[in-house]
């Protein structure tokens, strides 16, 4: 609200002022003047900027001549000149604001008005004229004083002038911009105005510094005061005349929610009374994950999830059927209670405050937003719980300024870390079994890996994310080696390694084309050459005298070390990544058969030899199954015709790996980078590292004209078809026996105990999840491995059918989709 509101404010200056106002105004409608017929946004552009009013520093000072704002800052005459100042356009400005708003719909072509004259605000801002903050006041009270359309149109303004608006003073505006963007976001439906409320947030997110902690809930409290409240179970009161969708339900159930129904397996979901009890109660975790770490509250949140899950598997997780056989057609005799209203984009909507009535329980588990919305919560909860297990607490340990708010003293066990690792699994495969829920998990994946990112820089106390700017030292160190390193050197009378040419000048026309044409002027000489003599020189140093002479033969070692390497270069790159000492290149100079590292192009098999279909193979099952030792057999069964995609990880490269062959070691940064670059075809997660297959990396093994053959774990290989669409063969390994695979574990060695036995009771999820048919969407085809040449063998054939053949089932044979095809072996029965 205005300060005062009289036509003659009675002060010189405010008076003065005034009428300085209005000429601006005058001479920005002259370039600016209403258009009638144009949407209320089009009258925003362009700006209004300082050269187009006349002299404008001379006229403010001569509007408040008389009052001296010159001088140091903290002088208190010059402080108190410039508060009189302010308060007079102050008062100019929220008067003629006031007036203008009361009078004009935002609609109307005057209204153009008001964004010259915020225009015209933000320089006298910018000027230091005026308080930095007066524009985002009268903004603020815009914003209040607009319905939700008329906002819109007011962020058209906030948008289009967001860089000049926000370039100065931030400090001084930045609690109001965030003050007005929140009431306005409180305002806004997230549901309805999810537009809206996005551009909102993308404008707070370019005004603010990406290390802002102002809207950072620092103390991490929880909103507690959101209570879900719901009836007491089986309640039986009189029931609201609503669609009940029971017989659909049915119907897409298979009758496995038979609520009156007899005794129910394990597997058999609760009916909608129980699981009414159980699935409510579950917001409260979501509220306040805190409670978790009591076990009683866990082992509720536990069943109730799973109760959850298990009944939403229940329901067809495509979009279409849920409308078809849900919501769209009630079941028979029952009445829609919104009939005729008309307004099917508001019944559709989403509320995000539940209704929790037993009633319409079933039409919300019915729909498809609603599950997801529910499933969404759960994955957020469960990632709090595996950010706070034993090894997850580690990481936190070396942070040098926690915030301690956010560092709980609770703790997760192993047990109930797995049973998080699984239901997320559970969760995303639910998720994901169709292209538009694969889209959506993708989204809701990469939004909550980034929000770990965020909570962990939340617990390290929101140190400031920025890169210290380059000191002077460092640039004049640099700009002094760049300057030596291409400085004009004094040129050696016979540059280095050239041939004598002074027999030019000496000898007679045809003796010297003689001597050009002599071989060793011209020939690269032989990489075995430098081997005896870099032995020589191996020798000689051993034996020199002195450091002098030492230096020098040193000297000459290394010359002709840089010159074999030069000569190798072109045939034995490979051996280069071997090479670990400088001082001794020894392995340029063997075979390149001696060397496992990749082969070099030559080493394609001739087209003949190559298989049919060349696309990817991917060769996946459980840990220790035998997948690198088949890949190995298979590489060696086919030279030249497969190779190993190499992936890459955030580890450390173990003693003796070397770059680019076991793996790619890259940074965690240039990790996320490929990832958020889609240049990852899989990625996934274990005890903290990261592991992914670039798409380089397989066109690597494409243009070098081999088949690539990736090694996946079986949710990267889930991750890869699912999520990412990755076209290839699938092809599933898995032991004859859960006992078998045991011993081979162990006979590996390197996995304890645990680890063995985690893998081992894993299997029956991971190898025959009946009720996802898991094996038999993903796999197109399965081998079982007993005895390793006969599954190589099978897996060869497979690889080289061609599309017309049918190999024969059993040994060798191809199986249908998800039939395993033994080798002799009997199924796994696990
Ligand atoms: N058919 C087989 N018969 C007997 N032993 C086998 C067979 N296949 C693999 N093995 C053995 O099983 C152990 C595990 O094999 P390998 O390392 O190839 O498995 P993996 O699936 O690649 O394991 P990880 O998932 O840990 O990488 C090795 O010791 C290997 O020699």
């Amino acid at each position: 609200m205005p300060a005062l509101v009289v036509d003659d404010l009675g002060v010189p200056h405010v008076t003065a002022f005034g009428s300085l106002l209005n000429e601006l105004l005058d001479e920005a409608a002259a370039l600016k003047p209403p258009v009638t017929n144009r949407t209320p946004s089009a009258s925003i552009e362009p700006p209004i900027n300082k050269h187009d009013l006349n002299n404008l520093s001379g006229r403010i000072s001569s509007a408040f001549s008389g009052i001296t704002v010159e001088g140091a800052d903290d002088d208190v005459a010059v402080k108190k000149a410039r508060s009189r100042k302010f308060a007079a356009i102050e008062a100019v400005a929220r008067d003629f604001f006031s007036k203008l708003t009361a009078s004009t719909p935002i609609n109307s072509p005057e209204f153009i008005k008001i964004w010259n004259f915020l225009d015209i605000l933000s320089i006298l801002s910018d000027d230091g004229h005026c308080d930095p903050a007066l524009l985002f006041w009268l903004i603020e009270e815009l914003l209040d004083s607009q319905t939700i359309a008329g906002c819109r149109i007011i962020f058209d303004y906030l948008e289009s002038r967001r860089e000049r608006i926000t370039a100065k003073h931030f400090k001084q505006t930045n609690l109001v911009i965030l003050r007005s963007c929140n009431e306005l976001l409180r305002r806004l439906s997230r549901a309805e105005d999810t537009a809206f409320c996005g551009r909102v947030f993308i404008f707070l997110f370019q005004s603010f510094p990406l290390g802002d902690r102002s809207s950072v809930n620092l103390r991490g409290e929880y909103h507690v005061e959101n209570v879900t409240t719901f009836e007491t179970p089986t309640e039986e009161g009189s029931k609201m005349d609503v669609d009940t969708q029971d017989d659909a339900h049915k119907e897409t159930a298979d009758g496995r929610t038979d609520d009156k129904g007899a005794t129910k397996n394990a597997d058999e979901p609760l009916s909608m009374d129980e699981l009414y009890g159980l699935f409510w109660p579950l917001q409260e975790s979501f509220s306040q994950p805190l409670k978790l770490f009591d076990t009683s509250n866990f082992t509720k949140f536990r069943r109730g999830v799973e109760e959850t899950v298990r009944t939403f598997k229940t329901y067809p997780s495509d979009e279409g059927s849920r409308s078809a056989s849900t919501l769209e057609e009630p079941a028979h005799g029952v009445k829609r209670k919104r009939e005729g209203s008309g307004n099917d984009e508001q019944s559709e909507a989403f509320n995000p405050k539940y209704l929790t009535s037993r009633d319409l329980f079933e039409l919300e588990v019915g729909d498809l937003t609603f599950r997801r919305h529910i499933l969404v919560q759960i994955l957020i909860t469960l990632n709090f719980i595996l950010s706070w297990t034993a090894d997850a607490k580690k990481k936190y340990e070396g942070m040098n300024t926690p915030n301690k708010s956010v560092m709980y003293s609770g703790e997760f066990g192993e047990e109930e870390a797995k049973w998080a690792r699984d239901t997320k699994n559970r969760i995303a495969d639910y998720m994901r079994k169709d292209q538009p829920g694969r889209f959506f998990y993708r989204m809701v994946d990469t939004v909550l890996a980034r929000d770990k990112n965020w909570v962990y820089w939340k617990m390290a106390g929101c140190e400031p994310i920025r890169r210290d700017p380059i000191t002077p030292e460092l640039w004049a160190e640099a700009q002094a080696s760049a300057q030596r390193a291409t400085m004009n050197k004094r040129l050696r009378p016979i540059p280095l390694n050239a041939v004598p040419m002074e027999f030019l000048k000496e000898k007679d026309r045809d003796q010297v084309m003689e001597e050009l044409k002599n071989a060793e002027r011209f020939k690269i000489p032989d990489l075995d050459s430098f081997k005896a003599k870099i032995s020589d020189d191996d020798f000689a140093i051993s034996m020199a005298a002195n450091e002098q002479e030492k230096a020098r033969l040193t000297a000459s070692k290394a010359s002709k070390s840089w010159r074999a390497l030069r000569i190798a270069r072109g045939s034995k790159l490979a051996a280069f990544d071997k090479i670990d000492d400088p001082n001794d290149i020894s392995l340029i100079f063997e075979p390149l058969d001696n060397m496992d590292a990749e082969k070099t192009v030559e080493d394609v098999a001739a087209e003949g030899d190559m298989p049919a279909n060349r696309e990817t193979v991917v060769i996946s099952g459980p840990p220790g199954v035998g997948k690198s030792t088949l890949v190995e057999k298979l590489l060696e069964a086919h030279k030249g015709v497969f190779g190993r995609v190499v992936r890459h990880t955030t580890r450390e490269p173990a003693e003796g790996e070397a770059n680019g062959r076991t793996f790619h070691f890259v940074k965690a940064l240039e990790f996320n980078q490929l990832r958020d670059g889609d240049r990852l075809v899989e990625y996934t997660e274990q005890d903290g590292i990261a592991y992914g297959t670039s798409s380089k990396a397989i066109e690597t093994v494409t243009e070098s004209g081999k088949v690539p053959v990736i090694e996946l774990d079986m949710e990267g290989a889930k991750f890869a078809k699912d999520m990412m669409d990755f076209p290839g063969r699938y092809i599933l390994i898995k032991p004859p026996t859960p006992d078998v695979l045991q011993s081979r574990l162990k006979d590996a060695g390197g996995r304890d105990e645990a680890a063995i036995k985690a893998i081992i009771d894993g299997l029956p999820e991971q190898l025959d999840d009946d009720e996802s048919k898991m094996s038999s969407e993903l796999f197109d085809h399965t081998i079982v491995n007993e005895g390793l040449e006969q599954s190589v063998k099978i897996l060869g054939e497979f690889l080289y059918k061609r599309e017309d053949e049918e190999v024969e089932e059993g040994e060798g044979g191809k199986a249908p989709n998800g039939e395993a095809a033994t080798n002799g072996g009997e199924h796994m029965e696990t």
